[in-house]
């Protein structure tokens, strides 16, 4: 099969979707990958690198796409490469469709083969190619919010771990999925006293095992998060129901109980965000302000620290692309029904029906 690496177009979206050891391996199976040029830069890998890994360098974004049966990229294509798109041509990488629906219509429009990394299921139902990301970013989520908790820029200018004689900051966690998880960690590493929701009790025990004792858990409702909001100073939002929109946990009119300069961070964005007030930000402009409260959007966390993330992303990727370059979609999908749930727009059809729930 003939692959296609894009650079990545989107705002400081600096991760790669295959590394030099990945063009080595789809190399090694007998297939052909044209890289563009420069498209592992920001990650750390020179074209010298992919060339000597067997990749052929192509100048421009419309020759890999011109090319390749399969296109594998990190974000969801954006508004320039809707027309590169070709009939029948496989396009994998982070689509998020339900969050949008221009991106929905360009590639039922394009008849092209929409294989979105998170939605592929393993044999447990978990996520595997969204998990790595959900782990960056729920790191991340603290280490940004510590940041905008400063008084400079317009947070409540509170220091998360506190000093010995004053109390911590608290931060509460809205979902204890691997986002949720992985931020009650670091905030718990920061010595922030740390409360963590969901409306699933495997997960709240599994964090009730786990976690040192500030952290604490409790059930999501309407009715704890009014509660909790009153008090906190950092809300990650982390909620995730698979293919669809996101609840909304936080309304516009409960920013009016929180303190000024309480700061939210949605890391749900990409399917909507589970907070009413939220909007897609990018690292160039991460923050805006309603009602006093900071919200940080950004959709593509991960793609601020490549260093980390394009390795932590492509070592799961890579056996799924080398699967479906050997068999082609169609018997990939059939022998892997957790890569079939990965199946969301196959020449014009919504496969993956939650999606139309969720645009329409
Ligand atoms: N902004 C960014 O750069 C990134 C965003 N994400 C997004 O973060 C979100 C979370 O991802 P994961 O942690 O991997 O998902 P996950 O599936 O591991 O966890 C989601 C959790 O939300 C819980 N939940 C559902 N409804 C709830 C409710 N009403 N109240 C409280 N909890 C509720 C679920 O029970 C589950 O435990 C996803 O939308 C994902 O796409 C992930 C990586 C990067
Ligand atoms: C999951 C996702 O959207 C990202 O890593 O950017
Ligand atoms: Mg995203």
């Amino acid at each position: 099969m003939i692959i296609g690496l894009p650079k990545e177009i989107k705002n400081n979206e600096n991760r790669v979707a295959i590394t030099p050891a990945g063009v080595f391996e789809l190399v090694k199976n007998k297939h052909t990958v044209f890289v563009q040029k420069n498209a592992g830069f920001n990650s750390g890998f020179t074209d010298n690198d992919y060339i000597e890994a067997g990749a052929t360098i192509l100048d421009s974004i419309e020759e890999v796409y011109d090319k390749a049966d399969m296109i594998v990229k990190v974000k969801e294509p954006i508004e320039q490469e809707y027309g590169l798109i070709k009939e029948g041509q496989i396009v994998f990488t982070y689509f998020h469709f339900a969050s949008s629906k221009p991106l929905t219509d360009a590639m039922i429009d394009s008849k092209s083969i929409c294989i979105a990394y998170e939605t592929v299921e393993d044999k447990n139902g978990t996520l595997p190619l969204l998990t790595p990301m959900s782990e960056v970013a729920g790191r991340m989520a603290v280490q940004q919010g510590a940041k905008y908790l400063e008084k400079p820029i317009k947070g409540k200018g509170i220091l998360l771990g506190g000093v010995p004689g004053v109390q911590p900051g608290k931060v509460l966690i809205l979902g204890a999925g691997v986002v949720g998880v992985q931020a009650a960690k670091m905030a718990a590493g920061l010595g922030a006293h740390v409360t963590i929701m969901d409306v699933n009790m495997d997960r709240l025990r599994y964090v009730n095992d786990v976690m040192p004792s500030h952290v604490v858990t409790e059930f999501s409702n309407e009715y704890n998060v009014r509660k909790h909001i009153k008090t906190h100073d950092l809300i990650i939002g982390g909620v995730l129901i698979k293919g669809a929109k996101a609840p909304k946990l936080i309304t516009k009119s409960m920013l009016k109980e929180m303190h000024p300069g309480t700061v939210l961070v949605d890391v749900a964005v990409d399917q909507g965000g589970c907070m009413e007030t939220t909007k897609p930000t990018t690292h160039e402009n991460p923050t805006f302000i309603i009602d006093d409260i900071v919200h940080y959007c950004v959709a593509n966390m991960p793609g601020a620290v490549p260093y980390t993330s394009t390795i932590a992303l492509t070592n799961v990727t890579l056996p799924y692309v080398i699967n479906i370059a050997n068999k082609g979609w169609e018997k990939a999908c059939e022998e892997n029904k957790g890569l079939q749930k990965g199946l969301n727009i196959a020449y014009g059809e919504v496969i993956y029906k939650d999606i139309l729930e969720s645009v329409h």
